[in-house]
């Protein structure tokens, strides 16, 4: 039996309380096509903690052998590491830009400042570069005046940079300077920079904490629910797909293609999508599609232009690139070690023009790439809120003595994650009910593949 607070009073709510009320016995098959119906008997368990606080000694050996699969949940703990009138704490915002940044950076400052007195804060400035003294750029003091305004801009006030800095200098300037918790404001990238950091700080035994926090407008970190500034991104998308739609349906025959990005992962098309329903195809990296064909995208694009007059077409940055490599296209890579993707916007662009004049048909195409304006704004509201609990989440785990791990959402509850856990990529899964969603509200051939992929021989992590 568990106690929920109803109108400001105690209320004793029982399993029976959340019985849903059927009508009758549901006898006529569903239309809906999908891969897995939602059975009855399938029941969210509502907020399940596990307390071990009692269990003696050997607490982190129970853990690792007797309790189930479970994470630590964020928030202030009772007890603190580091002494904070002798604390430094220092800042660093890593890989590409993403709304959201100045408001996680205040955060942290404010909450530092405020609640737990910490007066030596600094900002290491253009990413991991600012560690290493040869670049020479400067350490910056971060106080309460200094970050009072700044979440009301885009971007990062202490810049970013990509490119490999070697560990070792890096771990020397965070000694060299006496920090004792560095936060690190990153993505895939970042958090993989910041395992071999902590590993490298975890073998020379000093008491440094890192804790990573999760930003990227890609929303590609494992286990997280969303990475901060992902959802700034799916908004301000909708300018375009908007104006997409205007134009195709402004002319005869008229096809508005937009392309949005996100590299290796299409979360953003498909929340764009979902959250723009003028869009009837959404090509993501996760899903291949043939261009030619009987089932390509050629055809039903046709098919669809014949019945409705006009059409718009989501692509992610990342998708279909295998449609415009050769044995023979040379694999490039930005600084980071990120491979650098091919145009596919271009590419669909050219081809799809290709194919109307070849069949005959007069189309008016209209190519909009919004490209680095998702990302260069602030914050909307909601994202802004989340940053906001993510610094102060993280330094409540950097002020208990954590380190090697990062402050998410999971499951709607903020957690404490190992680092190592986070990089390996989230992705879309074709089979699951997201991508099932966007097939239903576009409308678009649940395959545009002539034939039928191999099955996958890995699992998919289901969190
Ligand atoms: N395996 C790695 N070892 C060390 N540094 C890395 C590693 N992977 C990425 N980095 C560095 O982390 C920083 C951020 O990575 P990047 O991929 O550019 O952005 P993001 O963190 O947003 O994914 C860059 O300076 C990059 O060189
Ligand atoms: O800033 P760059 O180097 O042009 O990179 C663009 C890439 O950065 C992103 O905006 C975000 O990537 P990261 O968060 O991993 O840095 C991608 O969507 C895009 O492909
Ligand atoms: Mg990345």
């Amino acid at each position: 039996m568990r106690h929920g607070r109803i109108n400001g009073f105690m209320k004793k709510v029982q399993q029976e309380d959340y019985i849903i009320q059927n009508l009758g016995e549901c006898a006529i098959q569903s239309p809906v096509i999908v891969n897995d119906f939602t059975p009855d008997s399938k029941r969210l368990l509502l907020k399940q903690y596990l307390d071990y606080s009692n269990t003696g000694k050997n607490k982190d050996e129970k853990v690792k052998r007797e309790i189930p699969l479970s994470v630590e949940v964020a928030g202030p703990r009772e007890k603190i590491f580091f002494d904070p009138s002798k604390t430094k704490a220092a800042i660093v915002t890593c890989g590409g830009l993403c709304p959201g940044i100045n408001d996680v950076i205040r955060a942290i400052v404010m909450q530092l400042y405020h609640r737990y007195g910490v007066r030596n804060i600094i900002g290491i400035k253009y990413g991991f570069q600012g560690l290493i003294p040869s670049y020479g750029h400067e350490i910056v003091e971060l106080t309460p005046e200094s970050v009072e305004n700044i979440h009301r801009e885009g971007g990062s006030i202490l810049s970013s940079s990509r490119g490999q800095q070697n560990i070792g200098e890096m771990v020397d300037a965070l000694s060299r300077m006496n920090v004792n918790i560095f936060f690190c404001i990153g993505g895939d990238g970042t958090m993989r920079a910041a395992e071999r950091i902590t590993e490298e700080i975890t073998r020379r035994k000093l008491s440094i904490s890192l804790i990573g926090i999760p930003k990227t407008i890609d929303n590609d970190l494992n286990f997280v629910q969303k990475t901060f500034g992902f959802d700034t991104a799916i908004a301000e998308s909708e300018n375009a797909i908007s104006c997409a739609h205007v134009e195709a349906k402004g002319a005869p025959m008229g096809i508005g293609l937009v392309k949005i990005m996100g590299r290796l992962s299409g979360q953003i098309a498909v929340g764009a999508a979902l959250a723009q329903n003028d869009v009837n195809f959404v090509l993501i990296p996760e899903v291949p599609f043939d261009l030619e064909g009987e089932n390509g995208l050629f055809k039903a694009l046709e098919k669809r232009l014949i019945r409705r007059k006009h059409c718009v077409i989501l692509v992610a940055e990342g998708a279909g690139q295998e449609l415009m490599r050769t044995n023979n296209t040379p694999q490039e890579t930005d600084a980071s070690g990120n491979i650098r993707l091919l145009d596919i916007g271009y590419f669909l662009k050219v081809r799809i023009e290709d194919y109307f004049k070849k069949a005959g048909i007069q189309i008016n195409l209209k190519y909009i790439d919004p490209s680095y304006m998702i990302r260069s704004v602030r914050a909307s509201a909601s994202d802004s809120i989340y940053c906001s609990a993510l610094g102060q989440y993280a330094v409540h785990a950097g002020m208990a003595g954590k380190t090697g791990m990062l402050v998410g959402l999971l499951k709607d509850e903020y957690v404490h994650l190992p680092i190592r856990v986070v990089t390996s990529g989230k992705q879309i899964d074709p089979e699951g009910n997201l991508w099932m969603r966007v097939l239903e509200s576009t409308g678009q051939p649940p395959s545009l593949l002539n034939k039928p992929l191999d099955p996958p021989v890995e699992e998919h992590v289901v969190i």
